[in-house]
C-alpha cells in the first residue's frame, strides 16, 4: 500500500509557514483520499490513513507532497518527459570526482553513516549563507518559509529525503559544486588518504577536504538534487548514479515540482542500505551526529496520543439505574493510542555557547567540537566563558589534542578555526589573525558578539575597536586554558600539548611581547641535570643556588651536543643548571624575552660571562702571567678573533671560542647560514666578533705560555696555536672555515706524534694524573721536564699523543 503520510495542520502552520500556503492540494487530498480532519488534544490533526488505490503517486495529490519535500513510492520522475520541459543536459564529471566517488565507495565504507552527516551539514551551511546574505537583502527571506531541515524517509522504498530552505544553487553552480572539486581540495584528499593507514580514520577525512557531498554515494545509488537559488530564475535537477562518469542537469518546469526557496536532496538507496530509511534510524543518527546543528532538524515521524473512546454497552450485563449512574463514566469510555505522522524536532536548537556553563557536561563540549570542527579525537582542554562590560560575547574555546593533518605551516593564521557568530547568525570562520594572532591559530572555538555589526567586513574586523578589545580577552582566556593543562595533574596532557603546539609559543615570545608574562611559565627546555624531561622556568628558578643571579642557557642542535659543549664545563663543576635550547627557534625566542621574574637569560657562549665567583687578586695574577701568551696568540690568529682571553669557564679544555655580546651564537651563525641562499658576505659582516678564550689551568696552554715567553717564533708551537683555534672552533659549535686544512694540520700532528711514540717506550708517557684532567691529553710538561717546554715536539706530543696512549692501554 502506497501510504500518505499524515500530518497535522497546526504542525503545517506552525512549521511551514509561508512554505506551505499553497497547500490546496493537500487539503483536496487529505479531504478526497486519506480522511477527515479532527481536532484532538487542542490540535488539529490529519488522523486516517491513506485509502488504497486512490493516492496515487503520480496525481496531483502526491505531487504536492513532492513540492512539500514528502515523496514517497516512486522514482523521481524527470519533468523532460513534459512536452514543453527542456531536455536533461548531460555533463562528464571532473576527472577527479570520478576518481574520488571510486575511492570513497570503495574505501571509505567502513562507516557509511556519515553521509547524513555530510549532508546535514551541507544544508546547514546553506542556511547560513542565506542568513548572512540576507541581513544586507532581507527579501532573500521572503516566501521560502522558516529556516529549517527537514528529513523525511520512506522505508518501504528505501528513499531519504533531505530539505532545507538555505540558499539553494544555480544551474552553474550545480556544475561548479556537483561536477568539480577544488584542485587543493582534492589532491590534499587524495594525500591524506594515502597517507592514512588506520582505518578507522578514513571516514574523517571525507569531511576535512570537502567531498562531503559525494559521501551519499556511499549509501545511495541515485541521487536527486533540486535546487533553487534566490539568484535564479528557475529551479534545477541535478541526476547522477553511483559509478557512472556523468550526471544531469535539467531546469524543474513542472509547476507541482517547484520549491521557492532551498535544496531537496533525494536518496535512494542501495538494496543492502535500505535500512538508513528507517524513521528511528535517521532520528538516532540526527541525535548522534548533528546535535549541535545550529538550525532546528525536524524528522518525519509517526506518533501516537492517547485518547478515550466509547466502548459499546454489552445488553447481558445491564444492571439497576442505581448502579449505571455510579459506574456510567468507566463502562462506556476506553483509551486507545491514535497514531499519526508529523514532524518531529530532533536537535537541540539553543546553540552550546548560549547555555548556562554549569549545565553543559565535558562530553557535550567535547562532542560539540568534533562536530563542529570535523575531528575524531577530543580536545585537550576548553574554555566556556562570557565576557560582559564594555564588549558583551560568548565563546567556547579549544585546545586540539593534535596539529591539523598535512598543515606543517605552523605560521599560517588562516586556519578556519574560529567561528564568528553575530547574535546567533554565523558570520565568518575566514580570518586573517583579527580574533587571535597567529601563533594562536591552533585554538579552535566559537565566538559570538551582540556589539558587531551583523554585516560586518573584513576592514570592519580591522579596524573596529570592539574587535581590538575580543582579541585581547580571547588571547588572554586561550592562555588561562594552556595553563589549565601545564597545571594538570597528568603531566602527559602539557608534553602533549607542547610537543604539538610548544613552537607556536615560542612564536608568540618572538611577536608578542605584550603577553610575555602569559607565554613565559609555558614554556619548556631540557636542561644540565633535567636531559629527558622538560622543565618549566618556574622549576629552574626553584632550582637556583642562592647566590645565582641568572638563567643560564646554552644554544646547541641537539642535548647530547648541548651537553658536550666546553662551555659547560665550570658550570657543571659548580652545579650551575643550564637550559639547552636545541630547537632552531628557542634562541630567538628567549632573547626576545629577556628574563623572567627578574632573572636575566645568559647565553654561556658568550663573551663576559659572570658566574658569581670574581676573585679579583687571583685574576690579576694569572692576567700578568698569560698577557704576553694571550697578545701572541692573538697576533698569530689576527682577525680571526676580536680578542684573546683568560677563561673562567673552562675546567677541562684548553680553549673555547666564544661569541661577542651583541652578535650570533655558533648555533645562530649556523642557523643563518642554513638559511641564506647566494651571497653569504653580509653574514660575516652579521656574526659579530668572537673572543678565543684559553685555560690557563691546562698544560697545553702552560706550555704554550712557556713557548710564548722563550721562543715566540718556534713553527711548531705557532702551528700548536693553529691547530688551537680551529679544534676550538669546533668544539664550540662553529664550522671550521677550511675543514680539510684543519684535517691536514691533524694528520700532521699524528704523524709527528707516532714518530715521537716509537722513539720513547709506551710505558714512559702514561700520565694517570693528567689523563684525570683529560684522559685524552698526556702532560708532556711531566714526561719532559724543563726546557723541554719550549721544544716544539713538547706541544706535538701533548696534543697528539692521547691517541696512542689510549690505543696502548
Ligand atoms: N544543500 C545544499 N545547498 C546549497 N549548496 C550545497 C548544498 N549541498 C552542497 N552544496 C554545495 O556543494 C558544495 C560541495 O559540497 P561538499 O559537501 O561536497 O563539499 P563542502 O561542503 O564544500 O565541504 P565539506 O563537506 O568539507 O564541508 C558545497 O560547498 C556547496 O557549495
Amino acid at each position: 500500500m502506497h501510504r500518505l503520510p499524515r500530518r497535522s495542520v497546526s504542525a503545517i502552520l506552525r512549521h511551514g509557514g509561508a512554505r506551505y500556503r499553497n497547500s490546496a492540494a493537500l487539503i483536496s487530498c487529505a479531504s478526497t483520499h486519506c480522511g477527515s480532519v479532527g481536532e484532538t488534544d487542542g490540535k488539529v490533526r490529519w488522523h486516517s490513513v491513506l485509502v488504497p488505490g486512490k493516492c496515487n503517486p503520480t496525481n496531483s495529490t502526491t505531487q504536492f507532497n513532492l513540492k512539500n519535500g514528502m515523496y514517497f513510492g516512486n522514482r523521481y520522475e524527470s519533468t523532460a518527459a513534459a512536452s514543453d520541459a527542456p531536455p536533461a543536459e548531460t555533463y562528464e564529471y571532473q576527472a577527479e570526482v570520478s576518481r574520488l566517488m571510486d575511492l570513497i565507495v570503495n574505501s571509505l565504507y567502513s562507516n557509511k553513516e556519515v553521509f547524513l552527516r555530510e549532508l546535514i551539514s551541507n544544508a546547514s551551511d546553506a542556511l547560513d549563507k542565506l542568513r548572512f546574505l540576507s541581513v544586507t537583502q532581507p527579501e532573500l527571506l521572503k516566501g521560502g518559509g522558516d529556516l529549517d531541515i527537514r528529513i523525511q524517509t520512506d522505508k518501504d522504498n528505501g528513499i531519504i529525503n533531505i530539505i532545507d530552505s538555505g540558499i539553494g544553487m544555480t544551474r552553474q553552480e550545480l556544475i561548479d559544486c556537483l561536477g568539480t572539486i577544488a584542485q587543493s581540495g582534492t589532491s590534499k584528499f587524495l594525500k591524506a588518504l594515502k597517507d592514512s593507514k588506520d582505518a578507522g580514520s578514513d571516514t574523517n577525512l571525507i569531511g576535512q577536504f570537502g567531498v562531503g557531498f559525494y559521501s551519499a554515494f556511499l549509501v545511495a545509488d541515485r541521487i536527486v538534487v533540486s535546487t533553487k537559488s534566490p539568484k535564479s530564475d528557475k529551479q534545477y535537477v541535478w541526476q547522477g548514479e553511483v559509478n557512472a562518469s556523468s550526471y544531469t542537469i535539467q531546469e524543474e518546469t513542472d509547476p507541482e515540482k517547484l520549491i521557492p526557496r532551498g535544496t531537496r536532496i533525494t536518496l535512494y538507496l542501495k538494496r543492502d542500505d535500505k535500512g538508513f530509511a528507517h524513521p528511528e534510524r535517521i532520528e538516532k543518527l540526527v541525535k548522534n551526529y548533528s546535535q549541535f546543528v545550529s538550525f532546528p532538524i525536524y524528522t518525519w515521524k509517526e506518533k501516537g496520543f492517547t485518547k478515550e473512546v466509547e466502548v459499546d454497552e454489552d445488553p447481558a450485563e445491564s444492571k439497576t439505574d442505581e448502579q449505571d449512574e455510579k459506574t456510567e463514566k468507566k463502562k462506556k469510555t476506553k483509551t486507545v493510542v491514535e497514531k499519526y505522522w508529523d514532524w518531529d524536532l530532533t536537535n537541540e536548537t539553543q546553540p552550546i555557547w548560549l547555555r548556562n556553563p554549569k549545565e553543559v557536561n565535558t562530553e557535550d563540549y567535547n562532542e560539540f567540537y568534533k562536530k563542529t570542527f570535523n575531528e575524531y579525537l577530543d580536545p585537550l582542554a576548553s574554555s566556556h566563558f562570557t565576557t560582559e562590560g564594555e564588549v558583551e560575547f560568548r565563546s567556547i574555546l579549544y585546545v586540539p589534542a593534535v596539529p591539523p593533518m598535512g598543515k606543517d605551516d605552523i605560521v599560517n593564521p588562516k586556519t578556519k578555526n574560529i567561528r564568528l557568530y553575530v547574535k546567533r547568525v554565523f558570520i565568518s570562520d575566514d580570518f586573517d589573525g583579527e580574533l587571535f594572532p597567529r601563533y594562536l591559530s591552533f585554538v579552535k572555538g566559537v565566538v559570538d558578539s551582540n556589539d558587531l555589526p551583523l554585516n560586518v567586513s573584513r576592514e570592519i574586523l580591522q579596524e573596529s575597536r570592539i574587535v581590538r578589545i575580543m582579541r585581547k580577552r580571547l588571547v588572554r582566556k586561550a592562555f588561562d586554558m594552556i595553563l589549565g593543562i601545564s597545571m594538570s595533574e597528568n603531566r602527559e596532557d602539557y608534553e602533549k600539548f607542547w610537543e604539538n603546539f610548544g613552537k607556536h609559543l615560542k612564536l608568540g615570545c618572538i611577536e608578542d611581547r605584550e603577553n610575555h608574562k602569559r607565554i613565559a611559565p609555558l614554556l619548556r627546555f631540557f636542561s644540565s641535570q633535567s636531559e629527558d624531561v622538560m622543565i618549566s622556568l618556574d622549576e629552574y628558578l626553584e632550582n637556583m643556588k642562592p647566590e645565582q643571579k641568572d638563567i643560564y642557557y646554552v644554544a646547541s642542535d641537539s642535548v647530547t651536543s648541548a651537553s658536550n659543549t666546553p662551555f659547560l664545563e665550570k658550570l657543571l663543576e659548580k652545579d650551575l643548571e643550564v637550559l639547552y635550547l636545541v630547537d632552531p627557534i628557542d634562541e630567538v625566542a628567549i632573547q626576545n624575552l629577556k628574563s623572567y621574574k627578574e632573572k636575566n637569560f645568559i647565553d654561556i657562549s658568550k663573551e663576559d660571562l659572570d658566574l658569581g665567583d670574581k676573585n679579583e687578586e687571583k685574576e690579576k695574577e694569572i692576567k700578568q702571567e698569560y698577557g704576553q701568551t694571550c697578545d701572541w696568540i692573538k697576533k698569530r690568529l689576527g682577525d680571526k678573533v676580536a680578542s684573546v682571553q683568560i677563561s673562567n669557564r673552562l675546567s677541562s679544555s684548553p680553549c673555547v671560542l666564544v661569541s661577542g655580546k651583541f652578535g650570533w651564537s655558533a648555533n645562530m651563525e649556523r642557523l643563518m647560514k642554513a638559511q641564506t641562499v647566494g651571497d653569504t658576505s653580509s653574514l660575516e659582516y652579521m656574526r659579530g666578533r668572537r673572543v678565543f678564550e684559553i685555560n690557563p689551568e691546562h698544560p697545553i696552554i702552560k706550555n704554550l705560555n712557556a713557548a710564548s715567553k722563550t721562543n715566540p717564533d718556534d713553527e711548531d708551537a705557532i702551528r700548536a696555536i693553529d691547530l688551537l683555534y680551529n679544534t676550538a672552533l669546533v668544539s664550540s659549535g662553529f664550522t671550521p672555515e677550511n675543514p680539510a686544512e684543519l684535517g691536514g694540520k691533524i694528520y700532521e700532528m699524528m704523524s709527528l706524534a707516532l714518530s715521537g711514540k716509537w722513539s720513547t717506550p709506551a710505558a714512559e708517557i702514561q700520565q694517570p694524573e693528567l689523563q684525570q684532567h683529560n684522559p685524552e691529553i698526556l702532560d708532556a710538561e711531566v714526561q719532559h721536564p724543563g726546557p723541554q717546554h719550549n721544544h716544539p715536539e713538547t706541544v706535538e706530543a701533548e696534543v697528539v699523543e692521547p691517541v696512542e696512549a689510549g690505543s696502548q692501554k
